[in-house]
């Protein structure tokens, strides 16, 4: 059975992450896996953690696209991947990988996922995660401050400088791409039974 990607976009704290997980717990671990594209970040070894921490983390170009790619085949032909553990504390790659194996449904999430033609292919059903701009940066500080070694200032600075105008030229168009947008995330319970039955009705198939 070939799987079925399904990809979920939308701004930084959107709740994307959560609704992967809110659909992976309804239908069970052994017939889903989760991809961060998080986990796609480019290294750049060859600069200093301070170089590191003034670049773009929210232009195209800074993910591993042709490596996303790849594993994306990859699961499609039932191999599995190494997926590149990334350290938000480090702004690099840690050197170590999580294993994924193939599930009859792939969710994968990230703020650039359906920019690339070649990624949004993939997918058979697209999910845009819509949740104001002021509900997101207050989780983006809190989440950043408490699990991503942030300080408030650097979340506030990164937010006014990059995130902000990226997502405004970048993300942001990418709506036109979804086949389902969530307003508010995760505890919209009508649209997360709607995206829940479409998915179970694809499994029963
Ligand atoms: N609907 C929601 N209501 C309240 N908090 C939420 C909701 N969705 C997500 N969160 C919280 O907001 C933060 C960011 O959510 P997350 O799913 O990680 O977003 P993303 O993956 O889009 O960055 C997390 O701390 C999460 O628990
Ligand atoms: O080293 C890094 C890499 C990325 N970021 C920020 O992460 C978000 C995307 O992650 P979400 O989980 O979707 O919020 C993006 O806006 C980057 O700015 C970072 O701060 N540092």
């Amino acid at each position: 059975m070939k799987p079925t990607f399904i990809g979920i976009a939308g701004g930084t704290g959107s709740g994307k992450t959560t609704v992967a997980k809110i659909i992976q717990k309804s239908l069970g671990k052994d017939k889903t896996a989760i991809i961060s594209m998080d986990s796609y970040y480019k290294d750049f070894p060859e600069l200093t953690i301070e170089e590191r921490k003034k670049l773009n983390y929210d232009h195209p170009s800074i993910f591993d696209i042709e490596l996303l790619k790849k594993h994306l085949e990859d699961l499609k032909h039932g191999i599995p991947i190494k997926v590149p553990i990334y350290s938000f504390e480090k702004y690099a790659r840690t050197g170590e990988f999580e294993d994924i194996y193939p599930k009859p449904i792939i969710i994968v999430e990230g703020i650039l996922l359906f920019y690339y033609d070649e990624i949004r292919d993939f997918f058979s059903i697209k999910i845009f995660v819509d949740t104001d701009p002021d509900v997101r940066i207050i989780r983006r500080i809190e989440r950043d401050v408490l699990e991503r070694g942030r300080t408030l200032k650097s979340v506030i600075n990164q937010y006014l400088e990059t995130v902000r105008p990226m997502h405004i030229q970048f993300v942001e168009p990418t709506k036109q791409f979804a086949d389902i947008i969530i307003p508010r995330g995760g505890k919209n319970e009508i649209a997360m039974d709607i995206i829940l039955a479409k998915i179970k009705s694809i499994l029963n198939q």
